[in-house]
């Protein structure tokens, strides 16, 4: 039988995302990164580039320019070299490790200074000419929010948000990451993104949450929607509840006029506790196009009920122990303020009102100086309706457990099923075991960062994996009313909870309200 083309049957073929495609190497380019003698630059951003030039995976024919405003010319490119070597964990005599170093160089200029960006333009210009770079800019800002507004206004102003014209059949493109956060509230997030589309194109604009450019995050769609034995029972019908819990054992880094401003509700909940959460609720997305997966997840975020301020617990650490050192309360730390109101931990209780989830509570907490890091999702089942082996709990039995699906987002990557089994011998007794996936078992590594897969998607021009307008609006509209809220009503207990231990007591009485209780991780 002859099969009629999609021309004929007038559908347009759907091409391979980017995102899918086994082998992608991106056009030629210049990755400008602004703010590159900060921490992100040379832990996270150089590392990661390393990394995917290690894999093959950058053109031949990139450059990166690195712009802050120190006079660090001379140093700049070591300073990188090291960064990769310590961050990315690369032997100093790895053979790319010199070639990939050659092509970083440094610019000078305040963010705030106009003449900065004609000689940048001037350099990008030259390096075109001299590296065959094509025109394709790729603009990083790696900087703290204060100066996203500046930066983007200046590139419009100076011409240079605007890809060159087409030559020798090539058309350049030009395109900016934005680090996060994404504005502090539902209206400077609005603002922000007004400012960032009168100068870029919505499809010119990458809004990165590292969170999505991991392995682990983006196998839970992988998990929900290749697989044919979890979605049915994937809704209200089976599930009693999830819980998501972010904690990390670290403080905050030095970072303490940042963190004073931000907060964990702002740091972590209201981006990639988010996104979590749009993955595990989302329904699933009719192809893995950008439009469609950022559609399904702005579904989510809509569908939360108001947050009630009596549904959220704030929490700030006080001294304590982790890892067995003595570590200072947040009050304590470098440039907080003595009595500061900042939490470092927050937790809340949410519904979606769709029919998948309603009247399911997901249960959420993010916090620093935790008793250890770990990122994980649970999602807990109802027990079954008949409990046939109830009166077979035997000494040996630790009793009919409900069936759990923990999702290890990081460190031990990977996922397990909870399922009661019969304890050998000669009675009915039933305990708990796990089905067990770990991502170093199966496939002889656990993650990357995430920076590795969103810069190669930004440099290709896909934006699956990042945040559109509408979701980071959205997910601030959840959040704004909480922080209004909490802003209302000082805390006069803090520090609520000692560094090293797993957050407030309120934050367990949440759960035990409603006869639950946090999973022990
Ligand atoms: N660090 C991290 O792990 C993470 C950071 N982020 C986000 O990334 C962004 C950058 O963070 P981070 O690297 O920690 O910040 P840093 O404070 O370490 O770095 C700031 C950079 O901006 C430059 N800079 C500041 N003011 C000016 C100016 N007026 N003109 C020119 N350059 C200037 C500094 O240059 P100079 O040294 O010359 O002053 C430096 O390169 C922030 O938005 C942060 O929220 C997001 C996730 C994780
Ligand atoms: O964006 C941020 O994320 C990190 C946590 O990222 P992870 O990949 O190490 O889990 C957090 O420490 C930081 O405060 C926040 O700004």
């Amino acid at each position: 039988m002859i099969m009629p083309t999609a021309e004929e049957l007038h559908v347009t073929p759907v091409a391979t995302p980017a995102a899918m495609q086994a082998e992608r190497v991106p056009d030629p380019c210049i990755i400008v990164i602004f703010g590159a003698s900060g921490d992100l630059t040379k832990r996270k951003l150089l590392p990661a580039l390393y990394h995917l030039e290690q894999a093959g995976l950058l053109p031949d024919k990139i450059s990166v320019v690195g712009v802050a405003r120190r006079p660090l010319q001379d140093t700049f490119a070591n300073d990188m070299k090291e960064g990769i070597i310590a961050g990315g964990g690369v032997d100093e005599s790895d053979p790319k490790l010199a070639p990939f170093v050659g092509k970083i160089q440094y610019h000078a200029m305040n963010f705030d200074d106009p003449s900065g960006y004609d000689a940048l333009n001037t350099l990008l210009g030259q390096i075109d000419q001299k590296n065959g770079t094509c025109g394709n800019r790729l603009f990083y800002l790696a900087v703290a929010p204060e100066y996203f507004s500046d930066i983007i206004k200046f590139l419009g102003q100076h011409g240079m948000s605007k890809p060159c014209e087409p030559t020798e059949g090539r058309t350049p493109w030009v395109r900016v990451i934005i680090e996060k956060p994404f504005g502090h509230d539902l209206e400077s997030a609005r603002a922000l993104n007004d400012e960032v589309n009168k100068v870029f194109d919505e499809d010119q604009i990458f809004r990165i949450d590292h969170y999505l450019g991991k392995e682990t995050v983006q196998n839970i769609l992988v998990f929900r929607f290749a697989n044919g034995i979890f979605e049915n029972s994937w809704n209200r019908n089976y599930i009693d509840h999830v819980e998501i819990t972010a904690a990390e054992s670290i403080g905050i880094e030095g970072r303490g006029p940042f963190y004073e401003t931000a907060g964990a509700l702002r740091d972590v909940v209201q981006n990639h506790v988010m996104e979590l959460l749009s993955f595990v609720a989302m329904e699933p997305p009719v192809s893995f196009e950008a439009a469609a997966v950022r559609a399904e997840k702005v579904k989510v975020w809509k569908a939360v009920s108001p947050i009630h301020p009596a549904d959220t617990v704030r929490g700030q650490y006080g001294p304590g122990t982790v890892d067995g050192q003595h570590v200072v309360g947040y009050r304590q730390e470098d440039r907080v303020h003595p009595r500061s109101q900042t939490e470092t931990y927050a937790a809340l209780r949410l519904e979606i009102e769709n029919w998948r989830w309603a009247g399911v509570p997901f249960y959420i907490r993010a916090g620093k100086r935790l008793a250890k890091r770990v990122t994980e999702i649970t999602i807990q089942f109802k027990l079954p309706p008949l409990l046939l082996f109830k009166d077979h709990e035997g000494e040996a039995a630790e009793g009919i457990k409900p069936n759990l699906i923990s999702m290890r987002i990081q460190p031990d990557e990977g996922i397990s099923l909870r399922f009661g089994a019969k304890v050998p011998g000669a009675g009915m007794n039933i305990s708990p075991v796990n089905m067990d996936f770990s991502y170093a078992e199966a496939f002889g590594k656990s993650s990357a960062n995430g920076y590795e897969r969103l810069l190669l998607d930004a440099m290709l021009g896909d934006a699956t994996l990042f945040a559109h307008r509408d979701g980071v609006e959205a997910t601030w509209a959840l959040m704004t009313p909480i922080l209004q809220a909490w802003a209302k009503d000082p805390v006069k207990d803090f520090p609520n909870y000692a560094a090293g231990t797993w957050g407030p007591p309120a934050a367990d009485a949440l759960l035990e309200s409603e006869n639950r209780k946090w999973r022990k991780l």
